[in-house]
């Protein structure tokens, strides 16, 4: 008889977004750090073992978004000759299923650190597992005939979402169609509604955005980083008996985490940045140092798939041939401060979401091109940068509200002199019009285009009330109108917790 039923090995761990405030592209240099807010949008990933009839076996690892459309992703596994680690399979059948890089990646790094560290894992098989992932609303935009209180005028792709057929059970290992195995409680609920109810629906915690993944607008909120470190710590806590002493609560846990999170992030995005977007999904807020990229070079990590990656896997992430107990002899040398940051109480860090359709690709290398041709400015504005970062930080964990202004203006002023000299958008004038504008707003206290600055987001940080929120709002109403964008404030707010584990009775109506 199994020692543990299914049930027991349920679990809902959530790691949340970030925002960048301070310290764009000089993070991507050791030589500095960055101020990193993890924030209150989330995402969650719920793993549960599939129950399967008696004499029924099944091997496949299932991962779900039932907030999208065709977004079921079945996958086969097999062990690697000569230690090449675990390959997962995406398996199709029925209408095709995009790709999901991401996903798919992670499995491939955090199966392969298991059958690494648990012998027995790739002895006896993984046990078959669905996990489903749930992003808080804010991390997509809505579809837009759902915005400023408009109500849908006819059939639309998110009305056609909640009339979707039935579900049938995980289990089934039949054909796909394009519907949900899982049925979104979204959906549930619509058929179990009076059909004369005039009231508005409650809005449901995790939203069915009515496209697919592909289609969706993101809002920025490092959605990849945030999966990666939730389907990993979710893995690693369903499949690792307590034997093998991995606790989402221990710094050990955290670190193990971390580090496997960083390697398959950095893999499935075919680069490595300097992952403070990774970090603070794992510890929160921080001021954080990055890692010596070299870590990850094919002299430490051989590829996967290839000879020995298992093992180079697991002895990078346990990082255990350290040889002082101080730590300093450490592959891993990033550095999460997070006794450096802090908000006032009474202040918050809030989002907005700039919808004008213009992209900014390639603006790291550009930097880097203007850097590496004027060493000696460069130098100079980075270390500028370096000071502002350290100012911003103390005077927001000393809790010294009048400050917040007189140091994140020259924040702003450094990143736009930075892109003028780069050629880059980093503060473009329609958003240093913006955010003049916003400044002047009673209430708020600084602002900035955060991470790599562009077009498309912005952070404000404002007091924390409800007057000066409405305020907000009106002004980036009339200013949507007036130019002709989508200017929204968003929910999502500065948070310090980085990864933990939800209660799973919290996500009852996903449990099958
Ligand atoms: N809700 C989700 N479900 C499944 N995969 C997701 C989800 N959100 C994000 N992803 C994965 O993350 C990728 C987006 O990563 P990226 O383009 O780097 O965005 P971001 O800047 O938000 O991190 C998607 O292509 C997908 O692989
Ligand atoms: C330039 C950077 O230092 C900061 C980029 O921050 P963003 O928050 O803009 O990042 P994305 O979510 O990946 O678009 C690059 C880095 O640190 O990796």
């Amino acid at each position: 008889m199994a020692s543990e039923s299914p049930r027991d090995r349920t679990v809902v761990v959530s790691a949340p977004g970030k925002v960048l405030l301070a310290g764009g592209y000089i993070v991507l240099d050791r030589k500095h750090t960055g101020l990193v807010f993890g924030l209150s949008a989330r995402i969650h990933v719920l793993a549960q073992q599939i129950r399967t009839s008696e004499g029924v076996h099944l091997s496949e690892i299932v991962v779900q978004s039932p907030q999208f459309l065709n977004a079921t992703w079945r996958y086969g596994y097999h062990l690697v000759e000569n230690g090449g680690g675990i390959k997962v399979t995406q398996l199709q059948s029925g209408t095709p299923v995009e790709p999901n890089h991401f996903v798919e990646t992670t499995l491939n790094y955090v199966l392969s650190y298991i059958a690494e560290v648990d012998k027995s894992q790739a002895s006896h098989g993984f046990t078959p597992v669905s996990l489903l992932v749930l992003a808080d609303n804010d991390y997509y935009s809505k579809p837009k005939h759902h915005r400023a209180g408009e109500r849908p005028s006819s059939s639309s792709s998110a009305e056609d979402a909640a009339h979707l057929p039935p579900a049938t059970p995980l289990s089934d290992p039949g054909p796909q169609t394009h519907h949900h195995p899982h049925p979104h409680p979204q959906q549930q609920q619509q058929h179990q509604q009076p059909a004369e109810s005039e009231t508005k629906p409650a809005r449901p915690r995790f939203r069915h955005f009515g496209t697919t993944l592909g289609d969706a607008h993101k809002t920025g909120l490092g959605s990849s980083a945030a999966i990666v470190s939730a389907l990993t710590a979710a893995l690693l806590s369903h499949y690792l008996p307590p034997s093998a002493a991995f606790d989402l609560a221990t710094p050990q846990g955290k670190r193990v985490l971390h580090n496997l999170a960083q390697v398959a992030h950095c893999s499935a995005q075919g680069k490595i940045g300097s992952g403070f977007d990774v970090a603070s999904a794992v510890y929160g807020s921080c001021l954080y140092r990055r890692f010596s990229p070299a870590l990850l070079g094919a002299a430490t990590l051989p590829g996967h798939g290839e000879a020995g990656f298992a093992a180079a896997l697991a002895g990078l992430v346990n990082d255990d041939d350290s040889d002082r107990e101080d730590g300093a002899g450490r592959k891993w040398d990033c550095e999460v401060r997070k006794d450096r940051v802090g908000l006032p109480a009474g202040v918050a860090i809030r989002m907005c979401d700039v919808d004008c359709g213009t992209q900014t690709v390639g603006m790291v290398k550009k930097v880097h091109e203007w850097r590496d041709a004027n060493p000696g400015l460069a130098a100079r504005a980075y270390e500028g940068l370096q000071g502002r970062v350290d100012e911003l930080a103390q005077v927001l964990k000393e809790g010294k509200v009048d400050e917040i202004g007189r140091v994140m203006g020259p924040v702003r002023e450094i990143m736009r002199t930075l892109g003028r000299d780069c050629g880059v958008p980093i503060e473009p004038e329609s958003q240093e019009a913006m955010l003049d504008g916003l400044e002047k707003v009673e209430g708020v206290l600084g602002s900035v285009v955060p991470g790599a600055g562009g077009y498309d987001a912005a952070a404000v940080v404002m007091r924390d009330d409800a007057e000066t929120e409405k305020r907000v709002k009106g002004f980036l109403r009339q200013w949507s109108m007036q130019h002709e964008i989508q200017v929204r404030l968003m929910k999502v707010r500065g948070e310090t917790e980085g990864v933990r584990r939800e209660d799973v009775g919290d996500f009852k109506l996903w449990i099958s």
